[in-house]
């Protein structure tokens, strides 16, 4: 197992030249935020915008429009329920499905149309309801998509692999992943107060950073947008999610240092000055 360090961020993050447009660093999609859980999708628009990505562009429930644009004007809205979905899923880079999408039949159908839609040049990050969905249906998995990133927290992960908490050990971890996704670029996000990530592969890393603070809601729904925001932006390897990861719970740990509760709409806003620190030490 290794431990992620510090020197990903200096490796991932890079300077931006001169010469370059919005089209160069992504377009991405988040869908969720059913009427009950509008925060959710909220937060992790926060985490994509925050994060660099070129071009955003929220699926949501209508009644959440109003809220988001109130606190993101730079990303674009459709209603989840308009047949011009389906189109906009095909034109992206990156996909964010689950959080606060819930678990209704209009959540099934939108993981029916994400499945059918997504293809080999895409990667799309599964979180929150839409892994809690394919639990349930594991056809729901959008095995098309060139790259799968899967970030459940360990009761998520419990449902999808059937492996009860205490027993979530790296090599059980590896097998559930090749068994749930054979033969393919899934990479799986295991968030606790020590998350791990695989690749895939049989690799294994733990991220060291990370505070009891950060254990507010919203808290993973951030982080499912800011590792679609650095896909978006710096490619889907392995290393941009570690960085992803690590630059999350480093804004964590940076906001605890004075404050008792590290709220998830205080993480993604250091980002943009965290990451202007690394890309000048790239
Ligand atoms: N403001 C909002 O709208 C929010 C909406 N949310 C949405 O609510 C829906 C349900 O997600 P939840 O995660 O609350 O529900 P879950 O029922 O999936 O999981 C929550 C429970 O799992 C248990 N658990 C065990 N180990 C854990 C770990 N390492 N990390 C976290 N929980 C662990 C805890 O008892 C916790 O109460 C999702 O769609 C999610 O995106 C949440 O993200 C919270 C914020
Ligand atoms: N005690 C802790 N120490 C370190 N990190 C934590 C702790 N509690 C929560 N986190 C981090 O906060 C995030 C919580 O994710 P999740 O449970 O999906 O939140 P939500 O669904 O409410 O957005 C994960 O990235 C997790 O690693
Ligand atoms: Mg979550």
């Amino acid at each position: 197992m290794t431990e992620i360090t510090e020197a990903i961020l200096k490796k991932v993050i890079t300077k931006r030249s001169s010469d370059t447009h919005k089209g160069d660093y992504g377009r991405i999609l988040l869908i969720g935020g059913s009427e009950n859980y509008g925060g959710a999708i909220i937060m992790s628009t926060s985490g994509a915008v925050n994060s660099g990505a070129g071009l955003t562009a929220v699926a949501t429930h209508p009644v959440n429009l109003t809220a988001l644009h109130a606190r993101l004007p730079e990303a674009m809205f459709i209603d989840w329920r308009d047949a011009k979905l389906a189109n906009l899923i095909k034109n992206m880079d990156v996909v964010v499905c689950g959080p606060g999408l819930g678990m209704s039949d209009l959540a099934k159908q939108i993981m029916v149309i994400l499945r059918r839609c997504t293809s080999e040049k895409q990667t799309v990050v599964l979180d929150a309801s839409a892994l809690d969905l394919i639990s349930e249906d594991k056809s729901l998995l959008p095995t098309n998509a060139g790259h799968l990133i899967l970030t459940p927290h360990q009761m998520e992960w419990q449902r999808l692999s059937q492996i009860r908490i205490p027993f979530q050990t790296d090599s059980a971890n590896i097998d559930a992943l090749n068994q749930l996704i054979p033969d393919s670029n899934a990479m799986l996000v295991l968030k606790s107060n020590h998350t791990h990530i695989y690749d895939g592969k049989g690799q294994v890393f733990v991220n060291p950073l990370g505070n009891p603070g950060m254990a507010t809601g919203g808290m993973g729904d951030t982080l499912a947008g800011i590792i679609g925001g650095f896909v978006a932006q710096f490619g889907p390897s392995v290393d941009t999610v570690l960085a992803a990861v690590y630059i999350h719970s480093l804004a964590g740990d940076l906001i605890n240092k004075d404050n008792y509760v590290v709220k998830p709409t205080e993480v993604s806003k250091v980002l943009p000055k965290l990451m202007k620190k690394y890309s000048e030490l790239s």
